[in-house]
């Protein structure tokens, strides 16, 4: 006989479109499924749970259309201990080329007491379900719900009943996540030592994550023999989920070393499925999730950003391509250093020396300091914004402004002219026309305003404005920029910036408004 405990191959099951969708609310639409199903086959998984023909028309339809269309996977349903199920789950799946009936009962007393049945009435219930299932299909699947919590006795004897009534995959299901890695492992070896007929049939593993083991244990339990991994995408599943299986296939792949069991998975489709069930389900995937989180090969901070450009083992044990992302992300944030900066800068296009980049770092670090993240186009608007800042003739010190209902808005500005901080305080109509006036009146000048736009850079509440403010004077017309988080800063800024630009165009044209003539007695 072979004993298939030592064989290295390791067969992923997916259960997502069965114990996925029994999590509250992830029901998917006929359409989702057979999109996922198709997924999941060109993926490579070797048998995927449709579904519980029985559940509802919806059910039985859906697992039927997804047998019709199966290509490489085996299409198996879900059937409690019972003809009726049994037989509905048949008509289902009975249209895949290869099929499978996946039938159980709750053999741990609690579970037991249920159907009120004795030990021996419900082993005689699963030899002849399991004998049915065997003679309408040839690979029948048989689970003895909360094995983790069954009498170790009953559990080898209802085995046993199970493979001899034609069960060639005995499942060993930790319903409710109640197992850890020693145990899941020994249970798993244990069974196969004694159970007589273990030899020939494939040991499953099927793990729940209530207390965050199931990938643990699900793991141990191919150490100790178990061939079959029942697994969800994303982890989705009753409760806290089922198995996730992305973290299973690539622990597999990653630490083959000292886990020399190989699955039939192309992990570079693992991302899309992932974003893929996500999006249909509707649970969103948590951001530091293993292998398929936003985070998963994402460094923010700086040293680790560093490490990462000069050598990328240092922070990563598996190469982002081989789930299939493009690359490693470094997102800029207020953890983050020159070296990322700089590399980011470089990406986009800008060449900075040293002290170009002491000058942009010291306004990315005020920035991040205000923004969770700062993206491309933050960048790029900080590198614009700042190109010419330091030589202006009028620049920003402080603004504060206070507005909203009952009054006018008032705006205190301070601005430094020729490198004298001169105050104003204005009232206006709404806080960039307060603003405004204070820019006047401590800068008097006839510029006529003929743009002024805002949109915000990118997303969220705390996304940087850009404003563009259009100015004409005389027929000299000079467009300022600026980007902040604060709209209305990022206004007075963009304004004061088309004013240098006036003066330096009609410096250069020989007119010059020379600011230190202006009496700034009248100036509050
Ligand atoms: C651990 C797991 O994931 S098990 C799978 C759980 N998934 C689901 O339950 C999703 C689909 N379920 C359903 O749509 C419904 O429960 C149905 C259609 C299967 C059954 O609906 P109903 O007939 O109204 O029964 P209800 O859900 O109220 O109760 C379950 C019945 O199944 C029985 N039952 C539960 N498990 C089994 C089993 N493995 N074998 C035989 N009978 C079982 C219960 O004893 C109960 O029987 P009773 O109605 O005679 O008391
Ligand atoms: C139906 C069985 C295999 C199950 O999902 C469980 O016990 O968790
Ligand atoms: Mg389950």
């Amino acid at each position: 006989m072979t004993d298939i405990s030592k064989q290295d191959r390791v067969l992923i099951f997916d259960t997502t479109l069965r114990d996925g969708e029994q999590s509250p609310g992830a029901t998917m639409t006929h359409d989702e499924k057979i999109e996922i199903a198709e997924m999941l086959d060109e993926m490579g998984v070797d048998i995927i749970e449709a579904g519980f023909p029985i559940a509802s028309e919806g059910d039985f339809t859906a697992v039927r259309d997804i047998a019709k269309n199966s290509r490489n996977s085996r299409i198996c349903g879900l059937a409690r201990a019972n003809f009726a199920d049994i037989d509905r789950c048949w008509d289902a799946v009975k249209h895949a080329e290869l099929n499978r009936i996946h039938t159980f009962i709750g053999t741990s007393e609690l579970h037991r007491a249920i159907p009120n049945l004795t030990m021996d009435e419900m082993a005689d219930k699963i030899h002849e379900t399991v004998s049915h299932a065997r003679n309408l299909c040839e690979d029948v699947q048989w689970s003895p719900m909360d094995a983790t919590r069954t009498e170790w006795d009953y559990l080898c004897r209802v085995i046993e009943i199970a493979i001899k009534a034609g069960a060639s995959t005995i499942n060993i299901p930790d319903t409710v996540g109640y197992t850890a890695p020693m145990e899941s492992a020994e249970l798993i070896k244990k069974l196969i030592e004694t159970v007589p007929g273990a030899d020939d049939v494939i040991f499953a593993t099927h793990c729940h994550n209530d207390l965050g083991m199931a990938t643990a244990n699900s793991l141990a339990a191919v150490a100790g023999g178990a061939r079959q991994i029942e697994c969800t995408i994303n982890g989705l599943g009753e409760r806290a989920g089922n198995t996730a299986l992305e973290e299973v296939v690539m622990a597999l792949k990653v630490r083959n070393d000292i886990m020399p069991w190989d699955t039939g998975i192309d992990t570079t489709k693992l991302m899309a499925i992932s974003r893929r069930v996500a999006t249909v389900s509707g649970f969103p995937v948590q951001f530091n999730k293993a292998i398929v989180g936003k985070n998963a090969f994402a460094h923010e901070s700086g040293i680790h950003q560093d490490g990462m450009l000069k050598n990328k083992e240092t922070f990563e044990i598996m190469r982002p391509e081989d789930v299939g992302l493009s690359g490693t992300s470094l997102p800029l944030g207020k953890h983050s250093g020159r070296a990322a900066l700089r590399d980011k800068l470089e990406q986009l296009g800008f060449e900075v020396g040293d002290n170009q980049l002491k000058d942009v770092f010291v306004r990315f670090k005020d920035l991040a300091d205000r923004k969770k993240e700062v993206f491309d186009d933050d960048l790029i608007a900080l590198m614009r914004t700042g190109e010419d800042a330091q030589n202006d003739r009028l620049q920003l010190v402080t603004l504060r402004v206070s507005c909203g209902t009952g009054g006018p808005a008032e705006a205190t500005l301070v601005m430094s002219i020729d490198g004298e901080d001169k105050t104003a305080i204005c009232k206006g109509d709404g806080p960039v026309d307060a603003t405004f006036n204070a820019v006047r009146q401590l800068h008097p000048n006839a510029a006529h305003l003929q743009l002024y736009q805002v949109h915000a850079v990118t997303e969220g509440t705390d996304a940087q404005a850009t404003v563009s403010v259009r100015l004409e004077e005389d027929g000299v017309i000079a467009t300022g920029q600026s980007a902040d988080t604060d709209t209305v800063v990022s206004s007075a800024k963009a304004y004061i910036h088309a004013l240098n630009r006036l003066l330096v165009r009609r410096a250069k044209s020989g007119e010059g408004v020379d600011t230190k003539e202006i009496n700034w007695k009248d100036v509050s």
